[in-house]
């Protein structure tokens, strides 16, 4: 059995947001790891892994639980990893080889060895060279194998990295990632073992021995994986593309929440996926074209898109009854395709009847407006009800979708310049 380098015991997270109170970022997270292994940490956008990084490297710590290292539980830094950040976070002012450095600055050690390391690590790294070039005199990838050097060079126990490879173009993150598998496979670092957050599912699978995926609002562990392929790991392999159907069909599977949770005094509004009316239906033109049963990731790949920006139209699919995902493929239902096939006056009346099912929040906007004599209310009257529930920046993206929604389906109007919505009809004119 593999030592056990790292425990998260129950581990929560909570912060005090503005006009949302105390709110629970990450939920009862246990996760053990092991040494040896290369574990990857998905989950949507602003589900907390960053937030979760940061607590196994002790910048931030947990409301609940502990994080042990070596069986020990950590008081302030985690004195056993070294961390990678997606913007690099490089001192401008400092050349390469100073930046290298710095990761050895606390440590107590002469200043020939500090620099021996340093040295050591930018050929690691492959900037053999460079050692006096400033950041802004390299490209995006050279920057970050500095940022990857800064950790290497302390020769950290756990090499955390947070989607290391996403601010990169596809060739460089390609190469790097190669690269720093080498390193890793090859056992050319003494690193134990390496956590990396991604939302790339496809990075996940070609490079970690594990997935572990988190939902939101609040993160758990909805996933952890186990993908036991050899390196060097070929994406076009039936297997290849097994593991990755297998995440994205947990990814896209929606959580069936309780509707009344005990002890939770207010309703909670649910959050949907920020997509227009307009995309969904072309997205579902598309799949309908493309005849039954399509697989995500080929479409995706046949685009050149990721498949996880394909997540929130799936998402949003799903939720109008539309289409069912299985395994990473996509299936229209018969409302699905008749929404494709039919006339845009039939397609709004099908809207419209999936919207009333499905979005019922939207049938509470109508209700509000029917109640008012003029039959028309101020958006800020909705802002103010949605900021309890979603803070101020996304109580307006989220009034923006469903306004989108209701118009499409010709529930209410909207004016943009008043900022007002209001009921259409022939009996009521609404705007003076
Ligand atoms: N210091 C903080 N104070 C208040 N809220 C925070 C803080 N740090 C993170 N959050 C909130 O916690 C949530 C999770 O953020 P986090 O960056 O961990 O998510 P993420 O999954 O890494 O997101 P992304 O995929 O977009 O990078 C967000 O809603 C964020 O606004």
């Amino acid at each position: 059995m593999e030592k056990t380098l790292i425990e998260l015991r129950h581990i929560s997270k909570r912060y005090d947001l503005p006009n949302q109170g105390n709110v629970r970022i990450l939920e009862d997270i246990s996760i053990s790891i092991k040494e040896g292994e290369l574990i990857s940490i998905l989950g949507p956008s602003g589900s907390g892994k960053s937030t979760l990084l940061r607590i196994i490297a002790g910048l931030v710590s947990p409301s609940e639980g502990s994080v042990l290292y070596n069986g020990k539980q950590i008081v302030g830094t985690n004195p056993g990893v070294g961390m990678v950040f997606q913007s690099f976070a490089l001192f401008p002012w400092l050349t390469v080889l100073e930046n290298v450095k710095l990761g050895l600055d606390n440590r107590p050690l002469r200043e020939d060895e500090k620099m021996r390391r340093a040295l050591s690590a930018i050929d690691m790294i492959g900037l053999d060279g460079f050692e006096g070039a400033y950041p802004k005199e390299l490209s995006g990838g050279m920057r970050q194998r500095v940022g990857i050097g800064r950790a290497l060079v302390m020769e950290p126990d756990i090499l955390l990295m947070d989607e290391p490879f996403s601010a990169l173009d596809v060739l460089t993150a390609e190469n790097l990632k190669r690269d720093l598998l080498e390193l890793w496979i090859e056992k050319k670092i003494p690193t134990k073992s390496i956590i990396m957050v991604t939302h790339s599912i496809e990075e996940a699978v070609y490079m970690s021995d594990r997935a572990i995926i988190l939902s939101r609002d609040p993160a758990r562990v909805i996933s952890d994986i186990s993908i036991p392929m050899p390196h060097w790991r070929d994406k076009t392999e039936f297997q290849f593309t097994e593991f990755v159907d297998q995440i994205y069909s947990i990814m896209t599977k929606r959580e069936v929440k309780p509707v009344n949770v005990p002890g939770e005094a207010k309703k909670k509004i649910e959050k949907f996926p920020e997509v227009p009316a307009g995309a969904l239906t072309g997205f579902i033109e598309l799949i309908d074209d493309l005849g039954n049963t399509v697989d995500l990731y080929k479409l995706a790949d046949q685009f050149n898109l990721y498949l996880e920006d394909f997540l929130p139209i799936v998402e949003t699919a799903q939720i109008f009854g539309f289409a069912t995902i299985r395994q990473g493929d996509i299936d229209l239902t018969d409302i699905g395709h008749q929404f494709a096939d039919a006339s845009v006056l039939e397609r709004k009346e099908i809207f419209k009847a999936q919207v009333q099912k499905y979005v019922p929040i939207i049938e509470k906007i109508v209700r509000i407006l029917r109640s008012k004599s003029n039959n028309k209310m101020e958006r800020e009257f909705f802002v103010e009800i949605f900021e309890k529930h979603f803070g101020t920046i996304e109580a307006d993206h989220q009034l923006d979708i469903l306004i989108d929604w209701g118009r499409y389906a010709e529930l209410f109007a909207y004016d943009e310049e008043a900022k007002v919505l209001y009921l259409e009809s022939e009996t009521a004119p609404v705007l003076e």
